[in-house]
C-alpha cells in the first residue's frame, strides 16, 4: 500500500455565483522518498487537491477517498486530524509569513510546534531541536538566527525556516505549496536542492505543487498535469517530458522557456482557463486545443492508460501513438485532426478514474483488458529510469538513483553555500521507515 492513496476525489464550492467544481475526479499515489509533482495552470485545482487533504476548505462539498496509511484523511475525526497536521504530514507555502507568525521568534514557533505534538519533550529538548533544524536547512549561526523575528530574516531564510518548522517533527509526508515561486532563480535553486538532500535523507515523501515544469523536471518522479480542475495527464516524469500525450502538457512544455530552450521560440498557450461554474460541454481543454476534433466538443475522454505504458494515463481522443513532440507523432495528430473532422474515431473509449460513466471491461491488473501488459513488464510509476531531461531549469542535479529504502541523495552538490547539514540530528523515530 502507498503511503497515500487519493481516490477520484471532488471537491465544489457552492457560491452565489453557482457551483465552483475545483476538483473533478482526481486520483494519485504517492510512496515513501517519491516526489509527485502536481503542475497546471492557475486555476486548475492544484492547491484545492492538497488542502482538501489536509482539511483546510471549509464550506467545500467533498468525495471520494484519500487514505494516508490506510486512515481517510476526509473522514478522520479533528482531533486525529489535528494530531497528523505537522507531525505526519508538514506543509510548505510559497509565502513564508503564512506559516510564521510575525510576532514571535522563529526558534521558538519551532518550539512549540515541537512541544505541540511531543508533549515528552522538555523547553530544553525543543529548543535543541529547533537551532539543529535551523542549522539542518543552512541558516549560519543558528543558535543566534533562532532568536530573530521572522522579518529579520530574508526571503530565502523565511523559506527555509519554513522547511525547518515542517521537518521538525520528521513527518511522512510534505506537500508544498509553490515553496519557490516568490524566490529569484538561484535561491530557489538552492531552495530546491535543499529540500531534495532532505527528503532523501530522511526519505520523506513530497509533494510538489507549482505552475513551472522547470521545478518538476528538476524535482518529480511522477507527474500529475491538471487542468480545468481534473488530471489531464498523469505518469513518470519521463513520460511528461518526453512522452507526453495530452495537447495541454504538450502547450505547457512549450510555453516554458527552458523548455522550450536555444532560438525555439515560445508559444503561450492560447485562450484562457475555462470557468468553473460553466464548463465547457466535451473535453474542457478543446476550446484551446490545436488538435480538437468533432467529437472533443461534445464527448468527454476519459483518463486512460497510453500506448504500452499502464501507468501513463492521459484524458484525450488523440491516438496513443502521438506521443511527445517529435515530427512522427505530430504528423499523426494531424491525421487524427483530418480523420476526426470526418467523424472517425482516434482513440478508443478506455476505463476513466474521473467516475465518469465506464462500461470496460477490467483486466486481472485493474485497468481495461485491451490495456493489460503482460505480467513481469515494469510499468509502475516506479518504473521510470531516473533520468534528466535535456534541460535544467531549476538547479543541478547529480545523478544519484534511489538506495536501499528508496532513499535519494542530492549528491555532491546537494546544498547551497552553507547549506551542509552539518548536526547530528537524527530521526524522531530512530532513523528507518
Ligand atoms: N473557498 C473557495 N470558494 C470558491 N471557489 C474557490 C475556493 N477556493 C478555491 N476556489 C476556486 O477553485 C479553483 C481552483 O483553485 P486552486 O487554488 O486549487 O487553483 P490552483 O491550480 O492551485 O491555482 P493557483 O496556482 O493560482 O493557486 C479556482 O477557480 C478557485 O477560485
Amino acid at each position: 500500500m502507498s503511503l497515500l492513496e487519493v481516490t477520484d476525489l471532488r471537491v465544489s464550492f457552492p457560491t452565489p455565483d453557482g457551483v465552483v467544481r475545483a476538483v473533478r475526479g482526481v486520483s494519485f499515489e504517492v510512496d515513501r522518498g517519491r516526489t509527485l509533482g502536481i503542475v497546471g495552470e492557475s486555476g486548475s485545482g492544484k492547491s484545492v487537491t492538497t488542502q482538501t487533504l489536509m482539511r483546510l476548505t471549509p464550506g467545500a462539498r467533498v468525495s471520494g477517498s484519500a487514505l494516508f496509511e490506510g486512515a481517510d484523511l476526509l473522514t478522520l475525526g479533528d482531533r486525529a486530524m489535528r494530531a497528523l497536521r505537522g507531525a505526519e504530514i508538514g506543509m510548505i507555502f510559497q509565502d513564508p509569513l503564512s506559516s510564521l507568525h510575525p510576532l514571535y521568534k522563529v526558534g521558538r514557533q519551532i518550539e512549540e510546534m515541537v512541544r505541540a505534538h511531543d508533549r515528552g519533550a522538555s523547553r530544553t529538548q525543543a529548543r535543541k531541536r529547533a537551532v539543529e533544524m535551523l542549522g539542518l536547512v543552512g541558516i549560519p549561526q543558528p543558535a543566534r538566527r533562532a532568536d530573530e523575528y521572522p522579518h529579520q530574516f530574508s526571503g530565502g531564510m523565511r523559506q527555509r525556516a519554513m522547511i525547518a518548522m515542517a521537518l521538525a517533527l520528521n513527518p511522512k509526508l510534505i506537500i508544498a505549496d509553490e515553496p519557490t515561486t516568490a524566490l529569484d532563480a538561484t535561491v530557489q535553486a538552492q531552495i530546491l536542492d535543499l529540500m531534495r538532500r532532505l527528503q532523501g535523507e530522511f526519505d520523506t515523501a513530497l509533494i510538489m505543487i507549482t505552475h513551472d515544469l522547470g521545478v518538476i523536471a528538476d524535482m518529480a518522479d511522477d507527474v500529475l498535469v491538471m487542468y480545468g480542475g481534473r488530471p489531464a495527464e498523469r505518469g513518470g516524469r519521463r513520460s511528461a517530458y518526453y512522452r507526453q500525450h495530452h495537447p495541454y502538457t504538450k502547450g505547457l512544455l512549450e510555453s516554458v522557456p527552458s523548455a522550450a530552450g536555444g532560438r525555439r521560440r515560445l508559444k503561450p498557450i492560447p485562450g484562457q482557463p475555462p470557468s468553473l461554474i460553466n464548463l465547457p460541454s466535451g473535453c474542457v481543454f478543446h476550446p484551446r486545443c490545436p488538435y480538437v476534433m468533432d467529437r472533443c466538443r461534445t464527448e468527454d475522454p476519459p483518463l486512460a492508460p497510453v500506448a504500452d505504458d499502464p501507468a501513463h494515463v492521459s484524458a484525450c481522443w488523440l491516438p496513443d501513438e502521438a506521443l511527445g513532440r517529435g515530427d512522427d507523432a505530430e504528423a499523426l495528430r494531424r491525421r487524427a485532426v483530418e480523420d476526426g473532422r470526418t467523424g472517425a474515431a482516434a482513440r478508443p473509449p478506455g476505463t476513466s478514474d474521473t467516475g465518469a460513466a465506464d462500461t470496460t471491461v477490467l483486466g486481472e491488473t485493474g485497468v481495461p483488458a485491451e490495456y493489460e501488459e503482460p505480467r513481469g513488464v515494469p510499468g509502475g510509476l516506479g518504473g521510470e529510469p531516473r533520468e534528466r531531461p535535456g534541460w535544467e531549469p531549476g538547479g543541478r542535479r547529480e545523478a544519484g538513483g534511489r538506495g536501499g529504502g528508496g532513499r535519494e541523495t542530492g549528491g555532491p552538490g546537494g546544498g547551497g553555500p552553507g547549506e551542509e547539514p552539518g548536526t547530528g540530528w537524527t530521526r524522531a523515530d530512530g532513523g528507518g521507515e
